[in-house]
């Protein structure tokens, strides 16, 4: 990829308009993998057609799925749950860590070998969280030093089914095991202490798994699926990806005289974890419209410019918010008085370390910040912000929180590269011109 750099300078206007976000990243990877492991004929509308869905797509397509668009619908024929075929090629999952996990799930238990590589960013990132558990059905993994890609996987055939009780908060974990309980010979459970994302779940129900759900007397999940289990093609409806909507939501917020309505936003509770927050700094989020779309709950979300107030975010709420703490460290550098931000150690094996690349963004641009731990203190607006150079380390969400950080800042914010924005949210900044951001 060419390297995208951009300054962006205080809007000098509200933000103005109706506007609608690209698909939910992680429902799209999911309505491939999954219509490529049924029987028959799936379409999905609203596809995110991100550089990281695109990855899976191209994956699917080597396992021997035949995926086609028809106008703005996604056609999947698929291959059926033990039936994929063993790649010719070395399986690119580019900057995507769901992509390269959910695949390892789904291999462990075809019985070929694959090999599976990714981006600078994605090769630096922990698959021992996967390759541990799946290794009990039998598969075995080869991997670089640490656990890293490029990874060899040899699946196995008449796989064992696992009992896992997840030791990291993580859907793609939680995830990776379901899928490979899917081609096993028995009953795969799953246990989560906190709950996470749970569109694995909802999306095999769609397509006729029984999956059943439990809260434990912890208040955890757990998680049942027995194998071998048969998809059957059910078409797909992608809502708005509430993590992508993140961004224009704190720039509205931020910038004075904002009006801003986002249609068709996902609201899955266990992905909402930011709206609650930007609530409980003062923000004026509203939700217009609820329905269900597509079996997930979906809404239309007004946004008008607030003068934010500090927070207090439980390390619990994490999970259901997990990707938006680096917007929401920007809103809190704006915000009046001290925010702190708990429990935050899954940033650091994200698309880059997160946690200090987030502390380094604030930093340069004049918002104080300080690291306890695993929490994350800024020191609300002392001063004027802005002027920074900011390096974005092939992470999308540290470049569009770079990108709202400079248009509600005193002085012009540079970003080294905003093209890895492409593998989550194609047209951010069109969008955010659309609405009046000036960016150019
Ligand atoms: O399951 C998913 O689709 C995702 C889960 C989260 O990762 P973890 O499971 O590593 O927390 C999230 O950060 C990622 O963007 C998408
Ligand atoms: C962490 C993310 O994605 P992934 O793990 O799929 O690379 C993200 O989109 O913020």
């Amino acid at each position: 990829m060419n390297q995208r750099p951009l300054t962006v300078s205080r809007a000098l206007s509200g933000l103005q308009g109706t506007t609608r976000v690209p698909g939910d990243k992680s429902i799209s990877h999911r309505s491939l993998m999954f219509a490529a492991l049924a029987t028959g004929q799936t379409r999905v509308s609203g596809l995110l057609e991100g550089e990281d869905v695109l990855r899976t797509a191209d994956a699917m397509r080597a396992l021997g799925a035949t995926i086609t668009q028809d106008g703005d619908v996604w056609v999947i024929d698929g291959r059926g749950v033990s039936a994929l075929s063993e790649p010719e090629d070395v399986l690119d999952m580019g900057n995507s860590g769901t992509a390269a996990r959910l695949l390892s799930g789904i291999l462990a238990t075809q019985p070929f070998l694959s090999v599976m590589t990714g981006d600078a960013s994605l090769r630096s990132r922990p698959m021992r969280r996967v390759t541990v558990p799946l290794s009990e059905t039998g598969a075995v993994f080869e991997a670089r030093e640490g656990g890293r890609l490029p990874m060899a996987i040899r699946g196995t055939c008449g796989a064992k089914p696992l009992t896992y009780r997840l030791p990291v908060a993580s859907a793609q974990v939680k995830s990776a095991v379901l899928l490979a309980g899917l081609n096993a010979q028995g009953q795969t459970v799953v246990e989560e202490p906190v709950a996470t994302r749970d569109h694995t779940e909802n999306m095999l129900r769609h397509f006729g798994v029984p999956v059943a759900v439990d809260v434990m007397t912890d208040g955890g999940r757990r998680i049942a699926l027995t194998g071998p289990a048969h998809l059957s093609a059910r078409d797909v409806v992608v809502p708005g990806d509430p993590s992508s909507a993140a961004f224009p939501i704190v720039a509205a917020l931020l910038v004075p005289g904002s009006d801003v309505l986002i249609t068709g936003v996902g609201l899955n509770v266990l992905r909402t974890g930011l709206f609650q927050t930007l609530r409980e700094m003062g923000g004026d989020l509203e939700v217009l419209n609820e329905r269900i779309e597509g079996g997930e709950p979906v809404g239309d979300l007004r946004v008008r410019y607030s003068a934010l107030r500090g927070v207090a975010v439980p390390p619990e709420r994490a999970p259901s918010m997990i990707d938006e703490y680096p917007v929401l460290a920007v809103a809190c550098a704006f915000a009046e008085g001290e925010s702190r931000l708990q429990g935050l150690e899954e940033l650091r094996v994200k698309e880059s370390d997160r946690l200090a690349a987030t502390v380094a963004l604030l930093d340069v641009n004049g918002a104080a910040t300080t690291v306890e731990g695993d929490d994350l203190i800024v020191h609300g607006l002392n001063g004027e912000l802005g002027g920074g150079h900011v390096t974005t380390h092939m992470d999308h969400r540290l470049a569009m929180s770079a990108v709202v950080f400079g248009l509600a800042a005193h002085k012009p914010v540079s970003v080294d590269d905003t093209a890895f924005i492409e593998t989550s949210f194609p047209g951010f900044v069109e969008l955010m011109n659309a609405l009046g951001a000036g960016i150019r």
